[in-house]
C-alpha cells in the first residue's frame, strides 16, 4: 500500500521542532497501525512570537505563535500543525479545527535554580527571571523579597541566565513539559506543586489542528481523552474570563484514576502577588463502564456531554472568580 504524504507545519524553535517530531512519531505508527501509512513531511513556518525581541507582555501574547501556522494550513502549505496549546487563543479559528490532543506529559511548571536551590532556599532578594505574568505574581505570592526580572527568549537562552557561566539570575521558571521534551529535565531543581504555581490553562498539552472536513490518517488515534476534557475545562475559564495568556491567570483540570470526575482548579493573582484568588469544583464524568462497556453509541453520547461537562466546570468557576472580584485585582486582557 502507498504512503500518503502528511504535511506538518512547524516553527523552527528547538522546542517546536521537538513538539512537532514526537507528534510525527506518533501519527507514523498511529497510521500504521491502521493500515493506512502515511509519510511525514516537516514544513518550517516562521512567526512574529519567533522574530520579535519583545517580551511576551509587550506583544500581548495572544496568538503571536500561531498566526504564521494557521495561515500555512488555510492556504495548503501544510496538512498538520502542532501548536502549544497554551499557546493557542481560546477564540476558534474559522476553517480549522483541532482534531487531536495527545497525552499531557506534565502541566506543571518548574524551578530551574543555580545549586539546585528551590524556591523556598533561594536568598533573600534573589532574582528570578520568568517574562510570565501569571509566574510573577505567584512567585511574588509565595516569596514577596523576590526581585522577578522579565526574560525573553527560546529555552536555552533563558536557562542560560541562571545556570550558564555568566549567570545573572539566581533561577528561572519554564514549564516543565518543555524541559522534558527537550530532554532537560536535569536542570529542574523543583516541580512547582500547584498550590504554589498554578500552571496555565493548557500548560503541558498539545493541539494538533487541521482544515476542517479534511481526512488526515491516523490522526483521531492520537486523541487523549482525560487531556481534552482537563483542558477543555481549562479553556472554557481562560474565554469565561475573557482573559488572553498573559493574563495572571492559572488553572488545572485533572481527571480522577477511574475517570469518574473531573476537578478543576483555578487561581487569579495581583500582579504584585499582593492579592490571589483560589477556587475548585468538580464535575462527574459518563465516558466509563460502570456495568461493562458501553456500546459504541453510548460511548459517542457520553463523550460528548463529558465535554460539555468540562466547559460548564470552566465557566462556573470563572463565575465564582468574577464574582470574588477578579477583574479589579487583576488585568485579565
Ligand atoms: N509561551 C512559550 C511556551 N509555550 C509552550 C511552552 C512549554 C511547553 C508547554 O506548555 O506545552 C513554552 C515555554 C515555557 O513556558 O516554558
Amino acid at each position: 500500500m502507498t504512503a500518503t504524504t502528511v504535511r506538518i507545519g512547524t516553527r523552527a524553535s528547538t522546542l517546536a521542532r521537538t513538539q512537532t517530531g514526537h507528534v510525527a512519531d506518533a501519527l507514523t505508527s498511529a497510521a500504521a497501525a491502521a493500515g493506512t501509512p502515511v509519510e511525514v513531511e516537516t514544513v518550517h513556518v516562521t512567526t512574529e512570537g519567533d522574530r520579535s525581541r519583545a517580551s511576551l507582555a509587550q506583544l500581548g501574547g495572544t496568538g503571536v505563535f500561531v498566526t504564521a501556522l494557521r495561515d500555512a494550513l488555510l492556504a495548503d502549505t501544510c496538512d498538520l500543525a502542532v501548536h502549544s496549546l497554551k499557546d493557542l487563543p481560546t477564540a476558534a479559528a474559522p476553517g480549522l479545527e483541532i482534531t487531536a490532543m495527545p497525552e499531557r506529559v506534565t502541566p506543571l511548571d518548574a524551578l530551574c535554580a543555580r545549586d539546585g536551590l528551590h524556591l523556598a532556599g533561594l536568598p533573600r532578594g534573589a532574582r528570578v527571571g520568568t517574562g510570565s505574568p501569571r509566574r510573577k505574581a505567584q512567585l511574588l505570592a509565595a516569596r514577596p523579597d523576590l526581585e522577578v526580572v522579565d526574560i525573553r527568549g527560546n529555552v536555552e537562552t533563558r536557562l542560560a541566565r541562571a545556570l550558564g557561566a555568566d549567570a545573572d539570575l539566581h533561577a528561572v521558571v519554564l514549564a516543565a513539559a518543555g524541559l522534558a521534551r527537550l530532554g532537560r529535565s536535569d536542570v529542574v531543581s523543583e516541580v512547582l506543586a500547584p498550590d504554589v504555581m498554578m500552571p496555565a490553562p493548557g500548560q503541558g498539552v498539545l493541539a494538533v489542528e487541521q482544515r476542517a472536513g479534511a481526512t488526515v490518517p491516523g490522526v483521531a488515534a492520537l486523541d487523549h481523552l482525560p487531556t481534552r476534557l482537563a483542558a477543555t475545562a481549562e479553556r472554557a475559564l481562560l474565554a469565561r474570563l475573557e482573559a488572553g495568556c498573559a493574563a495572571p491567570v492559572g488553572a488545572l483540570g485533572t481527571v480522577s484514576d477511574d475517570g469518574r470526575t473531573l476537578d478543576l482548579q483555578v487561581v487569579v493573582a495581583s500582579l504584585d502577588g499582593s492579592r490571589v484568588l483560589r477556587h475548585g469544583a468538580g464535575t462527574t464524568l459518563h465516558a466509563v463502564d460502570d456495568d461493562g462497556p458501553l456500546t459504541e453509541d453510548a460511548l459517542g453520547e457520553a463523550l460528548v456531554l463529558d465535554v460539555e461537562s468540562a466547559a460548564a466546570l470552566g465557566v462556573q468557576l470563572a463565575e465564582m472568580l468574577l464574582e470574588a472580584g477578579a477583574a479589579d485585582i487583576a488585568p485579565l486582557r
